[in-house]
């Protein structure tokens, strides 16, 4: 069953929606470079209201070593995911297990990076450049992937519930990670459109023996 992540919450009721719905996770973004960045009583807030089961993820990118550690001692979160020019080394310094976005914008010249994360829980692979914020609703060519990734792919960028579907059954990612797919506007999470992507699946997981293999 593929796993489903719904990022860039910022309120308790969108984030119990999601959980209501079937998500495996959430994710809350600390960077300053989005337009979901939650504050840490904020983050708090939605950490406290969620139901058991849920993973936390919080979201950072080129961000200072002091901040970082500041979120996981007070939200505690139960992953953490870096977006930036963060090595290996850099984001295994704070103990918990964590997701390195590749920005797979440029195409095959992003594939030699899916290797420089030895550490890392798995690889979130977003459709945006180098450099560039995620979050942009900008899907990739996801004939590009390998098939042979060592770690587990969450596969990012640009999904939403009319493509989801054709993006399990054609890469058979770990997770999928959705923000701006299922938001009315930045931060806003949309009860239809996130089921209709949560559905979209479920189905084609249902559908799908060969990923089960
Ligand atoms: O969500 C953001 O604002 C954000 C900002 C900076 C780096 C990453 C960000 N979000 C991540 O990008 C993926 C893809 O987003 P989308 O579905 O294409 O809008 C998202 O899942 C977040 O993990």
């Amino acid at each position: 069953m593929t796993r489903i992540k719904c990022c860039g919450m910022t309120r308790v009721e969108d984030a119990l929606l999601a959980a209501r719905l079937g998500a495996d996770a959430i994710g809350l973004v600390f960077t300053t470079r989005s337009k979901r960045r939650v504050t840490l009583a904020r983050a708090r807030e939605i950490v406290a209201a969620l139901p058991p089961f849920i993973a936390t993820v919080a979201l950072f990118m080129d961000d200072a070593t002091a901040r970082v550690q500041q979120v996981v001692d007070e939200v505690a979160p139960t992953l953490l995911q870096f977006h930036g020019r963060e090595s290996d080394d850099w984001c295994a310094q704070f103990g918990r297990p964590f997701l390195k976005a590749i920005a797979m914008g440029e195409g095959a010249s992003a594939l030699p990076r899916l290797r420089d994360y030895p550490r890392a829980a798995g690889l979130l692979l977003d459709g945006h450049a180098a450099g560039e914020a995620g979050g942009s609703g900008r899907a990739f060519d996801w004939s590009l992937l390998p098939g042979d990734l060592a770690q587990p792919m969450i596969l990012a960028g640009g999904l939403h519930a009319g493509n989801v579907g054709d993006a399990v059954r054609t890469v058979c990612p770990w997770a999928v990670d959705v923000a701006s797919g299922v938001e009315s506007t930045p931060g806003i999470k949309d009860a239809a459109r996130l089921e209709a992507f949560i559905r979209a699946v479920r189905a084609a997981d249902a559908e799908q023996v060969a990923c089960r293999a």
